[in-house]
């Protein structure tokens, strides 16, 4: 199923939702509860689940089960997906620490550093490799995700590594752009860019 970019941005905010509902034990839940917490309108809402076919129950709202294994599927956040982590420094290790992201089926299952006092230790479980284990190791498991924590001038040649031994899609953290083939999807992060607008708000305000 092609799901609308801007549509695809939206979901996980309202997976999260539904994430509490369910924790909470609740069986429904409105299109304005869920509004709220995406910070959208509820107008909005109905409109990208109706793209699903998930329909409201009039008086009750969406059932929260059905709907949250609904956007699992077509989050493919039901598919565990194995992934390496390249640089095991402050970033990296919050990274790996963070069990959050199981939820959302992602599987840190190694890591690779250059620093010689790192290599062989155990990081949050998982063995730390040397970066040239990395091509071999990802071939090996047939892992498709990577995520880079390297300092910026080697994210390139990270990615480079990752994309030659198969990989399809890249978590960039470094603040560069990375030139990787099209069949592979690079999702870039950065808070800095998330703070800029944040101080622009701040700015028009005063
Ligand atoms: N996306 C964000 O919002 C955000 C936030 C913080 C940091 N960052 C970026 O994340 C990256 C890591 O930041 P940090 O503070 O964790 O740095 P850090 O110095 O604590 O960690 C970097 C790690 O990478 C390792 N490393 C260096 N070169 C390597 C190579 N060629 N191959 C494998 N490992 C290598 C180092 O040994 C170290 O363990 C930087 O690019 C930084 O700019 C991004």
């Amino acid at each position: 199923m092609i799901v609308p970019k801007f549509t695809l941005k939206r979901l996980p905010f309202y997976y999260r939702c539904l994430c509490g509902a369910a924790e909470r034990g609740e069986n429904y839940v409105s299109s304005e509860e869920i509004a709220r917490a995406a910070q959208v309108n509820a107008v909005q809402v109905r409109r990208d689940l109706t793209v699903f076919g998930a329909l409201g129950q009039a008086g009750l709202g969406y059932h929260v089960n059905s709907l949250k294994a609904k956007l699992e599927e077509i989050l493919g956040l039901k598919n565990t997906n194995e992934a390496v982590l390249v640089g095991v420094g402050r970033l990296g290790r919050a990274i790996v620490d963070y069990t959050g992201f199981e939820r959302y089926g992602l599987n840190i299952v190694a890591l690779f550093d250059s620093a010689p006092e790192l290599v062989g230790q155990r990081v949050s479980g998982r063995e730390v490799f040397p970066v040239a284990e990395l091509e071999h190791i990802v071939k090996r498991l047939g892992i498709k995700v990577g995520i880079i924590t390297v300092p910026t001038d080697w994210a390139q040649p990270i990615a480079g590594i990752m994309v030659r031994a198969g990989i399809k899609a890249i978590w960039n953290f470094a603040p560069v752009s990375l030139e990787t083939p099209p069949d592979v999807v690079v999702r870039n992060e950065d808070l800095a860019a998330g703070l800029a607008t944040l101080f622009h708000f701040l700015a028009e305000k005063d």
